[in-house]
C-alpha cells in the first residue's frame, strides 16, 4: 500500500462504546430553546470547537468532540480509512435502538482531491468519530454518545446543551488566491487548445479566492446561512472545510445507491422569466450537454462493477439553486456487493469522476497538477459520514472553503470543454463562489 503519514488518535487501548437512543424532537428542541429541530435547530446544539456537520432539507447530523480519528494522505488514503473503520466497527460495542441509516457508530470524513502533482500532505485526510451526534431523519430524532476509555455515556437528550450562537465575521476582505481572474482565463486557454489538439476532451479547472476578517471566524456562522439560503444542498463542516455542495458523489443506503451528477452551468438572473428562458437554454446547450455526458459516464462506469442493476436517465434535468442551474442527472443502482462493499469504498471508485477531473480522468487530473497552479487541498474531494453497517454519503466538496483562525479560502471550478470560452468561465465561477462569499457576510 502506498500512503503517505497515518496518524490514529483513540483515547484508550479499548473499544468505542456507543449508545444510540431516540428522544423527543419537541421536548429536545425546548431544551435548546429553538421552535423546532430543523437544520437550524440542530447547529444551535453545536459548540464553537470541534463542530462536524451533514445537514440538508432541515434534517442529517451534527456532531462533536473527538471518540476516535484517523489522518491519512496519499494514494492510499481510501483505502487506509476504510480498513481503519472496519478495524474500529469490528471491536466496538454498540447499543443502537434506532437502527437508521446514520444510528448508532459514526464517523465524519474528508478527503484531499489529490491530484498527479500535489501530495495532499500528511494527514490531510480524515476520519473523526465524534463523541456526539445528534441526527434527524423524518420525524424520528436521536443522540448517539460515543465514549473511549471505558467511561459510562451520557445518555440521549442529557448529552446535548444549547451552545453560545456564533459571532459574525467582522471585516471580511477579499482577494484573489493563487491566480487573478486575466492569469486563470489564460490557463483556461490553454486547456481549450490543448482539447482542441485532441490531449483529452474534459477538464475542470479550479481557483482560489481569500477571504480575510479583523477576527477569527466562527465557522457556525457560514453554516447558518449556508443552511438557511441552500436548504437543498448538503451542508457540510469537517476540519475547517465547509460548504454547501449540491453534488452527491455516492449515498448508500443498505443495497441501494444513489448518485447526484452535476456538471453544465449557467448563471441565474434573479428574475423568474429569464431564468426560465436560460434554463431552458442550458438544456439545449450542446457545449454544456457534452460536459455533462462525461461526467455521467464516468459516475455510471464506476459504479457498474458494483451493481447489479442500474438507472441512468438518458437526458439531464436542470436544477434551480439560488445562484447558478446546474444540469443534474440522478443515477440509482441496486449493489449487489452491499455487504462487502462500503459507501467509502464506492466513493472512492467514483473519485474524481468527470465532474471535478475531467476526461480521459488520469490525463486530466495530470494537467490540472501541470496547470492550475494551485493546491486543491480537500476541495472537490469527497465530504460526508459513514455509519457502522458501511452505510452513508459521500458528497462532493463543492461550493467550499476552508477556514484557518481569520482567514478562509473559497474554491470554484467549471468544466473546460472544446467550446469552453475563458471570459464566461471566469464569470461561472465568481457565480459559483456566491453561497459561501454570501455566508461570510453579516444578516
Ligand atoms: C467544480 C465545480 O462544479 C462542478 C459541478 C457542477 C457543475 C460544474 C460545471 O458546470 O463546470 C462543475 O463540473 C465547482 O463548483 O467548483
Amino acid at each position: 500500500m502506498t500512503t503517505g503519514a497515518t496518524s490514529e488518535r483513540q483515547a484508550s487501548a479499548g473499544p468505542l462504546v456507543a449508545r444510540t437512543v431516540a428522544v423527543d424532537a419537541d421536548a429536545l428542541a425546548a431544551r435548546l430553546g429553538t421552535d423546532v429541530l430543523d437544520a437550524l435547530g440542530l447547529l444551535s446544539a453545536v459548540p464553537a470547537e470541534g463542530p462536524l456537520t451533514w445537514l440538508h432539507k432541515g434534517e442529517g447530523l451534527v456532531g462533536w468532540g473527538v471518540a476516535a480519528e484517523l489522518r491519512t494522505s496519499g494514494p492510499g488514503r481510501f483505502v487506509e480509512a476504510d480498513a481503519w473503520w472496519s478495524q474500529v466497527t469490528a471491536r466496538a460495542v454498540v447499543r443502537d435502538e434506532v437502527g437508521l441509516p446514520g444510528s448508532g457508530l459514526v464517523a465524519f470524513g474528508s478527503f484531499a482531491f489529490g491530484d498527479a502533482v500535489h501530495d495532499d500532505g500528511p494527514g490531510r485526510s480524515v476520519l473523526v468519530v465524534p463523541e456526539v451526534v445528534v441526527g434527524r431523519r423524518g420525524d424520528t430524532v436521536w443522540v448517539t454518545t460515543t465514549t473511549r476509555g471505558g467511561l459510562p455515556p451520557v445518555l440521549g437528550a442529557d448529552a446535548v446543551e444549547p451552545a453560545p450562537a456564533p459571532p459574525a465575521p467582522v471585516g471580511v476582505s477579499f482577494a484573489d488566491g493563487a491566480l487573478d481572474g486575466e492569469r486563470w482565463m489564460s490557463v483556461v486557454a490553454d486547456a481549450v487548445r490543448r482539447i482542441a489538439g485532441g490531449d483529452l476532451e474534459k477538464v475542470v479547472l479550479a481557483r482560489d479566492l481569500v477571504a480575510t476578517a479583523d477576527r477569527d471566524v466562527d465557522v457556525r456562522w457560514p453554516l447558518r446561512r449556508l443552511v438557511e439560503d441552500y436548504p437543498t444542498c448538503w451542508t457540510f463542516h469537517v476540519e475547517g472545510l465547509f460548504g454547501a455542495t449540491p453534488e452527491m458523489l455516492v449515498r448508500r443506503e443498505r443495497g441501494l445507491v444513489t448518485s447526484r451528477v452535476l456538471a453544465g452551468t449557467i448563471r441565474r438572473t434573479g428574475h423568474d422569466d429569464r431564468d426560465l428562458a436560460l434554463a431552458a437554454t442550458l438544456a439545449r446547450s450542446s457545449k454544456d450537454l457534452e460536459e455533462h455526458e462525461y461526467a455521467v459516464r464516468s459516475v455510471a462506469e464506476a459504479l457498474e462493477p458494483h451493481c447489479s442493476s442500474m438507472n441512468v436517465p438518458e437526458s439531464p434535468f436542470v436544477l434551480h439553486l439560488p445562484n447558478v442551474m446546474h444540469l443534474a442527472t440522478d443515477v440509482a443502482g441496486v449493489v449487489h456487493d452491499a455487504e462487502s462493499v462500503s459507501s467509502l469504498q464506492l466513493a472512492a471508485a467514483l473519485h474524481p469522476s468527470a465532474a471535478v477531473g475531467g476526461t480521459p480522468t488520469a490525463v486530466a487530473t495530470a494537467l490540472i497538477g501541470q496547470i492550475e497552479q494551485m493546491d486543491r487541498g480537500r476541495y472537490a474531494g469527497p465530504v460526508g459520514w459513514m455509519d457502522a453497517r458501511g452505510d452513508g454519503e459521500w458528497g462532493i466538496a463543492l461550493r467550499s472553503a476552508v477556514v484557518d483562525g481569520p482567514q478562509v479560502r473559497l474554491f470554484a471550478g467549471c468544466g473546460i470543454v472544446a467550446d469552453s470560452d475563458p471570459a464566461a468561465e471566469l464569470a461561472e465561477s465568481q457565480a459559483k463562489f456566491v453561497p459561501v462569499r454570501d455566508a461570510l457576510g453579516g444578516r
